[in-house]
């Protein structure tokens, strides 16, 4: 057993995916795929394009169906759960695109997200308790925004639009958050900040990571999983993937190339 097996195993069990199958009109885009996440982890997801990396935080979520296989979360199957049940029970999503309220300050945005907020117009007239003020400053310290918390999102550069997206999904007090490629876009030093950003949320949320960027998968991974032509390649640390000759082959060597 390797290192980071070992200490996966040693961690409460949050996610559980069991050979998981998705099929679209018979294209074969998850072959049987496996992922374990433990309490407090960040396990990071790397793969060539097309390698079924957003079909699996699809199927997760229930937004892909899954053909055969099993997603347990807590221990609970929840395979093929509705994208709305599976939020309610605690698994957050952010998406590549930031999805906030340009018009509303970070503050409010943050206020809207919130659980049991309803609606627009509701949450923000509604009057807010010091309970849900300290809840969004505690969020607006996690993702490093406390001193934007009176602007407007509009204002704001393309990665603090994606740090309150986070936040929105902190917000709503998820176990396990799923983020897809949050530093598209951004620049290195955002990048940066971002990775600083996403080991403070693992403090108190397990965290799964689909990213691009090798310098920012070894600035937050604990375990990286490789994933190619829907299949799991390997897994380990990120000096076990490193110098794996067959990720070297499919998917690395392609990044070094690309980036020279
Ligand atoms: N809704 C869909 N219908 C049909 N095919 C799909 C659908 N979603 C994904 N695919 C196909 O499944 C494969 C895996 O796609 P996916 O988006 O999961 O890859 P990825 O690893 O996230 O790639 P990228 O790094 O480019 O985002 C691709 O060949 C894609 O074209």
């Amino acid at each position: 057993m390797s290192e980071t097996s070992r200490v996966a195993s040693d961690r409460q069990s949050v996610l559980s995916v069991k050979d998981l199958k998705v099929v679209f009109s018979g294209f074969k885009a998850l072959k049987g795929v496996d992922l374990e996440v433990g309490e407090n982890e960040i396990v990071t997801i790397i793969g060539p394009n097309g390698a079924g990396k957003s079909t699996l935080l699809d199927a997760i979520v229930g937004k892909s169906p899954v053909a055969s296989g099993h997603v347990y979360y807590h221990g609970k199957d929840i395979t093929n759960q509705s994208p709305y049940e599976v939020a309610r029970m605690g698994i957050g999503r952010k998406f590549q695109n930031p999805n906030v309220y340009n018009d509303l300050t970070v503050f409010d945005n943050i206020l809207l997200a919130l659980k049991g907020a309803h609606g627009v117009f509701a949450s923000i007239k509604s009057k807010l308790t010091a309970g849900k003020r300290d809840k969004i400053i505690s969020v607006l310290d996690r993702v490093g925004l406390l001193e934007k918390g009176y602007s407007k999102v509009s204002s704001l550069s393309h990665g603090q639009k994606q740090w309150v997206e986070i936040g929105m999904v902190i917000a709503q007090d998820p176990t396990l958050v799923l983020l897809d490629e949050p530093t598209a876009g951004m620049t290195p030093d955002e990048t940066h900040l971002t990775g600083e950003i996403i080991k403070t949320i693992s403090q108190n949320h397990s965290v799964v990571v689909i990213e691009h960027d090798m310098e920012f998968v070894k600035q937050i991974a604990q375990r990286i999983v490789v994933l190619h032509q829907g299949e799991k390649l390997t897994e380990g640390s990120v000096n076990e993937v490193q110098s794996n000759p067959k990720v070297i082959e499919v998917y690395l060597g392609r990044e070094q190339i690309d980036a020279a």
